[in-house]
């Protein structure tokens, strides 16, 4: 990290505010899940199973070497045996968050210390699941502002794994660059929405109700206080029956205008922090927000104040081989209880107009441990208490 040196003349020069920034890795709650605040350009999700014949000792082991490595990294260090692929850059707000998946308990003898909340996804009538695409004993999510520094610790991080966890599956995604608006904004998906209007306000009372498990449970649980849970769920876009409506018709799919991210209810001029209302009516008698518009029916106030955070990445890998984009958003939300996407999707895959123009192709579930306190791995309540 630090100071690069300019190509042709061979002066240094500062990285630039994008490079420095640098996300504390230690913390009551891991990285990556509400800090940065602002989506991050790059994401790497990876799953991992265990080794035959790998235990707890293997794993505590491998979670000491991991957290090592991402708290060298995100704060702009070389990681042990470093390959120096992101030499010259600062640390670019990277983020590694660690999960654990349900298998990971009974592969390490610590069944009976699985949180109760960590139930399976159960599959939705809609679903395409593809189980070699789904599940896992690990997770880790990378989010980074320069593809090189993603890159850079998603590799060393699976070769810190080598002969005690192989990857499972891998998918990379992304957002915006920092700096590409002329101010902040929230990320436009590949369907061209504006996405995360209505997730919960960080100034919110409920804010780290929602996102994170609670003090006071099991004492057998106590490892997860502070953490949370993912949801993560491939969700390929079918952008050529999308691309045959009207930017009317799409508009009733989701509920929201596309330009200004305003809700169908509001008046013109209104903009996308304008509060939804979902009893306004049109001047013709219909429901300003259609009766089965993505935000009416995801709304927390259609599912008994079901809430969760969504933070996830856009995804494109080429070409299916009918022609059609395989793209589509790496869908990943945080929430306290994956009860609270499980309640939502339950209603969405009947009743929203959106799933005729998607498809979940992979599911998973991880719980995610509280941050580690400065001289503490990820993980280490769990495996070591
Ligand atoms: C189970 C939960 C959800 C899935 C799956 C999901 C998929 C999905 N959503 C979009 C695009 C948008 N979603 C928007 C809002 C929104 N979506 C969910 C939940 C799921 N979405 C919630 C809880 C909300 C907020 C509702 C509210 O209270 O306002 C929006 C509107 C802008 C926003 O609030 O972010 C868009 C656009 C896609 C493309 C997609 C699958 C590919
Ligand atoms: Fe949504």
């Amino acid at each position: 990290g630090g100071a690069a040196t300019h190509a042709t003349t061979g002066h240094p020069t500062p990285v630039t505010s994008v490079g420095a920034t640098a996300v504390p890795f230690h913390g009551a709650h891991q990285a990556g899940i509400i800090t940065p605040l602002r989506a991050q350009a790059i994401g790497h999700l990876a799953a991992f199973d265990l080794a035959s014949g790998t235990g707890r000792k293997e794993a505590a082991a491998l979670l000491r070497r991991w957290s090592a490595a991402a708290e060298a990294m995100t704060q702009g260090r070389a990681p042990a045996g470093d390959d120096q692929i992101a030499l010259d850059a600062g640390p670019c707000s990277l983020t590694v968050t660690f999960g654990f998946g349900r298998t990971f308990f009974s592969r390490t003898g610590l069944a009976h210390r699985a949180p109760a909340a960590l139930v399976p996804v159960p599959r939705f009538p809609s679903d395409a699941i593809d189980p070699k695409r789904s599940d896992g004993d690990l997770w880790i999510q990378v989010g980074a502002d320069d593809p090189l520094v993603g890159f850079h610790a998603l590799h060393v991080l699976q070769k810190a794994a080598a002969g005690t966890a192989e990857v499972r599956w891998q998918m990379s995604g992304f957002n915006r660059a920092p700096g590409a608006t002329a101010r902040p904004k929230t990320v436009r998906n590949l369907m061209g929405q504006i996405d995360g209007t209505g997730n919960p306000e960080p100034t919110g009372k409920d804010f780290a109700r929602t996102i994170f498990t609670r003090r006071g449970g099991p004492a057998d649980q106590a490892w997860m206080n502070g953490g949370s849970y993912a949801v993560v769920r491939r969700i390929r876009m079918l952008l050529g029956p999308w691309a045959d409506l009207t930017r009317t018709q799409q508009e009733e799919v989701i509920g929201r205008r596309k330009d200004t991210g305003a809700p169908l209810s509001a008046p013109a001029g209104a903009s996308e922090t304008t509060p939804m209302e979902l009893n306004r009516f049109t001047r013709g008698g219909s429901l300003a927000i259609p009766a089965d518009a993505h935000i009416r029916v995801a709304a927390p106030e259609s599912n008994d104040g079901a809430a969760m955070l969504r933070r996830g990445f856009s995804y494109h890998d080429g070409y299916r081989a009918d022609g059609t984009p395989d793209a589509g958003l790496l869908f990943i939300t945080w929430q306290a209880d994956p009860e609270a996407f499980i309640k939502v999707q339950t209603k969405l895959d009947g009743a929203d107009h959106l799933t005729r123009f998607i498809r979940h192709e992979s599911s998973a579930v991880f719980a995610v441990p509280g941050g580690a306190a400065p001289g503490e791995y990820v993980g280490q309540r769990l495996l070591e208490g």
